[in-house]
């Protein structure tokens, strides 16, 4: 592998266990940070604003929560671990005022630095630590005794020890069991949108719903449609997971992969990898980000709307019946832990 890539043994949880750490949210990944590394050693404080609705949460879990500005004053290490629109507006607020050289700024994304939002002052750590998995699967890993493998960079080194801070963060939330791969914060950002966005989230959600949509409009019940095109995707996916495409292949009928090896470049073909990669081109020029601070700043209009059509859409009321005849994946989608 090209990319160098750490272990427990080469990170130093005491380096982390000698700060304050702010943990600025206790959503999907904040929690998830703020308990381990409070079951690691570390002393942690929450910063949420006083209306929050997860204050009451961490503080079921034992942790102190304070203001996001008190959090940022006393602490050494501020991980911001909020909304990534949300950020700019925290920082300049709350952490700005509070943040001074020899003090350190994480992040668990590298979306705000990349794009320019939040310029820390010089002399101030900025590091990154970004679990490659949901914030729940962060947190019940490392119960286990297992981690998630991690990003980990440093876009500024105030200290001179950034990196070996960042690394000693990550072993205090288990990402140096499974490994931590070192990288930037342009690279992380910017595979992580284009990984969203073409891939794994609008991507696999627009090819579920057009396929639902053909079988559908052709006159097949939408119930067996649903079969097909979502609820069998996931037994496919972990075959991915497991083993690769290759181990998918393995499992399948050959008429399957016969299927798949003559049929899928037709359906993701020349066009789409264009606009793929018209879509990344956005992501490196900034068009994103900028259409999308807009977007935030102006309510979120486009981001509603086509929230609740994706919501109406048949596929999910189809869904929701199917999934109550099967105990085993009724979740609410509100449902996190
Ligand atoms: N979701 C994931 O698994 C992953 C997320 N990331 C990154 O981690 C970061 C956090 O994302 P995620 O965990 O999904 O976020 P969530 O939406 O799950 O949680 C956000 C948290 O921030 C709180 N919050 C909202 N506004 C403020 C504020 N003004 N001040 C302080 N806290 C605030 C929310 O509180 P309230 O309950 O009151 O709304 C909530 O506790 C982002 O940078 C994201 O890109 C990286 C890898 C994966
Ligand atoms: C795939 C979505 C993600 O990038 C993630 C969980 O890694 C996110 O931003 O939530
Ligand atoms: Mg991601
Ligand atoms: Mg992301």
């Amino acid at each position: 592998m090209s990319v160098e890539v750490y272990y427990d043994d080469d990170a130093d949880l005491g380096l982390i266990q000698a700060k304050k750490v702010a943990v600025i949210g206790y959503g999907s990944q904040g929690h998830a940070h703020a308990l381990s590394l409070r079951d690691s050693g570390v002393d942690v404080v929450i910063g949420l604003p006083e209306g929050s609705k997860s204050r009451p949460k961490a503080e079921e879990q034992g942790l102190r929560v304070l203001t996001p500005a008190e959090a940022a004053a006393e602490a050494d290490v501020i991980m911001i671990l909020a909304p990534d629109t949300a950020q700019r507006h925290i920082y300049a607020e709350s952490i700005a005022p509070n943040l001074s050289a020899g003090k350190a700024l994480f992040f668990g994304h590298g979306f705000n630095i990349r794009y320019g939002l939040i310029k820390p002052p010089a002399g101030v750590d900025v590091a990154m630590v970004a679990p490659k998995g949901p914030g729940h699967l962060v947190r019940r890993q490392y119960v286990d005794g297992k981690g998630v493998p991690c990003l980990v960079a440093v876009e500024q080194d105030g200290s001179g020890d950034a990196f070996a801070l960042a690394l000693s963060y990550a072993k205090g939330i288990g990402g140096t069991r499974a490994g931590a791969i070192k990288t930037t914060f342009t690279e992380e950002t910017e595979t992580d949108l284009f990984g969203e966005q073409a891939v794994l989230c609008g991507g696999a959600a627009a090819l579920v719903q057009t396929g639902f949509e053909v079988l559908t409009e052709a006159g097949y019940a939408p119930e067996v449609a649903y079969f097909e095109c979502l609820h069998e995707l996931k037994l496919i996916v972990d075959l991915m997971y497991e083993g690769g495409i290759a181990r998918m292949r393995y499992s399948v009928s050959d008429t399957a992969e016969y299927g798949d090896l003559s049929r899928g470049p037709r359906v993701i073909d020349g066009r789409v990898k264009e606009e793929m990669r018209k879509i990344l081109g956005e992501i490196q020029n900034g068009e994103f980000a900028r259409e999308w601070v807009a977007e935030d700043e102006a309510g979120r209009p486009n981001y509603n709307k086509w929230r609740s059509e994706g919501a109406a859409h048949p596929i999910e009321e189809t869904g929701a019946k199917l999934r109550g005849m099967m105990s085993w994946v009724d979740r609410p989608i509100t449902e996190t832990a």
